[in-house]
């Protein structure tokens, strides 16, 4: 299998009081992207359609700086039932120590139940490049210019 240089970063998880028996995030193959969440609702939440929710899921995390953690949806999910993150992908920053959350919305046509523990998202960590804005007067020219939404076809 090919096999590239692995960068590991350490990041701590904190599992929040009360939340014993909620799984922590997973991955559910050697290689998956992404670690799903689990729901650490006290009760079931049924989303009718067409309705949110922020779904807790037990944990708080501490990465460090240059990572953040993205929230997913689950494909299986959203095509099945219409559930997905509405601000997909959620970004959880790396100075936030608060407990991770996941905005659900029901785009579907029936009513979906949340229960404690199913798997609702997944949670995928990225580089951030760390950068600095720098404030010019004129940009650089390139032959696209200020082309864009579509310019390049006629769809
Ligand atoms: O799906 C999400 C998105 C955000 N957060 C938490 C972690 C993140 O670091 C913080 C702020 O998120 P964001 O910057 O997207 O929200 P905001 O509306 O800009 O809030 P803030 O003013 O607190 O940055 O909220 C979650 O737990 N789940
Ligand atoms: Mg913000």
């Amino acid at each position: 299998m090919a096999s590239g240089g692995i960068s590991l970063y350490n990041v701590q998880i904190k599992r929040l009081a009360g939340h014993d028996d909620v799984q922590l995030p997973q991955k559910m193959s050697a290689w998956a992207s992404g670690y799903d969440l689990y729901a650490a609702v006290q009760e079931p939440v049924t989303l009718q359609p067409g309705e949110r929710a922020l779904i807790p899921t037990g944990f708080s995390l501490a990465m460090p700086p240059e990572l953040e953690a993205q929230i997913r949806p689950r494909s299986g999910l959203a095509l099945k039932h219409g559930i997905t993150a509405l601000n997909s992908p959620g970004t959880i920053d790396a100075d936030y120590r608060g407990e991770v959350k996941v905005l659900l919305i029901n785009h579907g046509t029936e009513p979906f139940t949340i229960e404690r523990n199913e798997r609702i998202a997944q949670m995928v960590f990225q580089i951030v490049p760390q950068v600095e804005l720098l404030h010019v007067e004129q940009l650089s020219d390139t032959e696209r210019g200020a082309g864009g939404f579509g310019h390049t076809g006629t769809k």
